[in-house]
C-alpha cells in the first residue's frame, strides 16, 4: 500500500511544499511528507494552518526527534492543541524519527557525537557523526498518555500506547512502512464506521436540483 512517493528507500532529489513554503529537497524525506502536515511546521507564521489540517482528520501523526528532547516537547507545548479540530474518534501515532543518527552504525564501538545536522540521503563514504538519544520510547509512551487525557480518551478505548508509538528513520527507511500500515490498518475501520454512520458533510451537487433559468437580455 505505502509505494511510490511515501516510500523511504526511493532515492533521489524531489522538492515539495510544506504549508506553503518549499522545506526541503530529498526523496527519502518525503516518507515522512504526511507526517510533517501535523508535526510540522515549527515557524510561527504556519501554525494557523495546522489546525485546518487536522480538521475532521481521523488519524494524526505526531513526530519529533528522538535526538532533540525539546523536539518531543513542542508537541505537547505547541501542536497538541491544534488537534482540536480533528474528528472524535481520531486516532493518534507518536513517531520518534532520525533514530539511525544515535544508532551504532555496524562495526563501529559505539563512540559518542556531536551535533551535527542530519542529512537523510547524504552519504558519500564519511561516515555521520553518532548523536546521543535523547529522547526513549518510554518518553513517548507516557507522551501518548498525555494526549489520551487531554483528548478525554479512555486507555480502554483506543490502541494501546504500545502500538502506537514508533521509532523510525526517514534515511534508512526502519520502521516506516510498520508505522504507516499500522496506522492505516486502524484507520480504514474507523473511516467506514464514520460512513456508515452518517451523510458526508460535503455538498452533493449532483443531487442538486437545476438552478432556475435565469432569463438573459435581448439576445436569448
Ligand atoms: N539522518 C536522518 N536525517 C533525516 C531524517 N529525516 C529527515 N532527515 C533530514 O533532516 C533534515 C530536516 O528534515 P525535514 O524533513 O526538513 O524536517 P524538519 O522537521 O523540517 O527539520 P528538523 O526538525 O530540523 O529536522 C533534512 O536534511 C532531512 O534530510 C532521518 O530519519 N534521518
Amino acid at each position: 500500500m505505502w509505494s511510490g512517493p511515501l516510500a523511504p528507500s526511493a532515492s533521489g532529489d524531489l522538492t515539495w511544499e510544506n504549508e506553503g513554503s518549499q522545506v526541503g529537497r530529498n526523496f527519502t524525506s518525503s516518507g515522512l511528507w504526511r507526517i510533517r502536515v501535523w508535526g510540522l511546521p515549527r515557524r510561527e507564521q504556519f501554525h494557523g494552518l495546522g489546525s485546518m489540517y487536522c480538521r475532521g482528520a481521523v488519524a494524526v501523526i505526531l513526530t519529533y526527534d528522538v535526538n532533540h528532547a525539546q523536539s518531543l516537547l513542542e508537541l505537547e507545548d505547541r501542536f497538541l492543541g491544534l488537534t482540536d479540530t480533528a474528528s472524535a474518534d481520531c486516532l493518534f501515532a507518536v513517531v520518534g524519527n532520525k533514530v539511525d543518527l544515535s544508532e551504532e552504525a555496524p562495526g563501529e564501538g559505539g563512540q559518542g557525537g556531536g551535533h551535527g545536522p542530519g542529512q537523510a540521503g547524504g552519504g558519500g563514504g564519511c561516515p555521520a557523526p553518532r548523536l546521543s538519544k535523547q529522547v526513549q520510547l518510554e518518553d513517548a509512551v507516557a507522551f501518548y498518555k498525555k494526549i489520551l487525557k487531554y483528548k478525554m480518551l479512555d486507555e480502554k478505548d483506543v490502541p494501546a500506547a504500545e502500538q502506537m508509538c514508533f521509532e523510525t528513520s526517514a534515511k534508512t527507511g526502519k520502521n516506516v512502512d510498520l508505522m504507516f500500515e499500522t496506522v492505516f490498518d486502524m484507520v480504514v475501520p474507523v473511516m467506514l464506521r464514520q460512513r456508515a454512520q452518517g451523510p458526508p458533510q460535503a455538498v452533493d451537487v449532483a443531487s442538486a436540483p437545476p438552478p432556475a433559468r435565469a432569463r438573459s437580455g435581448c439576445c436569448s
